[in-house]
């Protein structure tokens, strides 16, 4: 049966289900070896990490893989000692070949489920091959409304009131693999890209780990 997080209607996660839950993570399972994929400021690779730190995600960062030379995340993996790879998409002529890059790297550190933490390129089915249903994707709105890479700018211009975030399964087509978890936010009238981003990823930052520890019993 399948549990309400992962039924075919989105379900929205309130930080209070959130913590009870992730408490009970500890005793669940094997430690689940992540690796995340990610192209620049890394919140949410630090959200991951966090909660491994603070004992509310029974899991491991196996590796880090970023695809720009100057993206943040980079730091962030050096301050908590997560090995980080970087493969630069910009070396690679053909998305297969970057991402049997990926997938040879993650193999190489023994990683179970991949964590897109704001990978922002498309993969293909090479990638989905060599992890199936193992990829997890968070993106900034509630699919299957504004898909693509300007998701937020698109829910801004369009005059709904309400958007968010979703977790979701990587599939072959876009943005559109089975959803794992949600949360919602109100777009405010005053609202700019910048303050609007600020409040999904809030909420990107409980639900990501929430997903990863929900998904991993999977
Ligand atoms: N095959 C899939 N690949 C990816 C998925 C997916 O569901 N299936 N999720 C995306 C994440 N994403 C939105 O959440 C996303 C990221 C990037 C793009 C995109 O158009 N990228 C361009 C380059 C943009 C840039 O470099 O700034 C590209 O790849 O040519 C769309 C959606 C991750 N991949
Ligand atoms: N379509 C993919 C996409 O737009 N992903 C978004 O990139 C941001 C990465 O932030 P971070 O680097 O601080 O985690 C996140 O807000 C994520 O939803």
């Amino acid at each position: 049966m399948e549990t309400a997080a992962f039924s075919s209607t989105p379900s929205l996660i309130s930080p209070s289900i959130n913590k009870p839950f992730l408490s009970q993570e500890l005793n669940r399972g094997n430690v689940a070896k992540l690796g995340i994929l990610a192209s620049g400021d890394g919140s949410n690779f630090e959200a991951v990490a966090q909660a491994i730190q603070t004992r509310q995600l029974n899991a491991k960062i196996e590796v880090l893989i970023y695809n720009n030379p100057d993206a943040y995340v980079a730091k962030r993996a050096e301050n908590s000692n997560i090995p980080a790879v970087l493969l630069n998409h910009r070396d690679y002529t053909q998305r297969e070949d970057l991402d049997t890059a990926i997938a040879k790297t993650l193999q190489q550190y023994n990683v179970e489920i991949v964590v897109m933490a704001g990978w922002m390129r498309i993969v293909t089915q090479v990638l989905i091959d060599a992890f199936p249903d193992k990829i997890i994707n968070i993106h900034p709105s509630l699919l299957p409304s504004f898909k693509g890479s300007r998701a937020i700018e698109q829910a801004l211009a369009s005059g709904v009131k309400i958007t968010g975030c979703t977790v979701h399964l990587v599939s072959l087509e876009v943005d559109s693999g089975k959803i794992l978890m949600q949360s919602a936010v109100p777009i405010l009238p005053e609202d700019t890209l910048k303050t609007l981003h600020s409040r999904i990823q809030a909420e990107e930052h409980k639900i990501l780990p929430a997903a990863i520890a929900i998904y991993r019993l999977h």
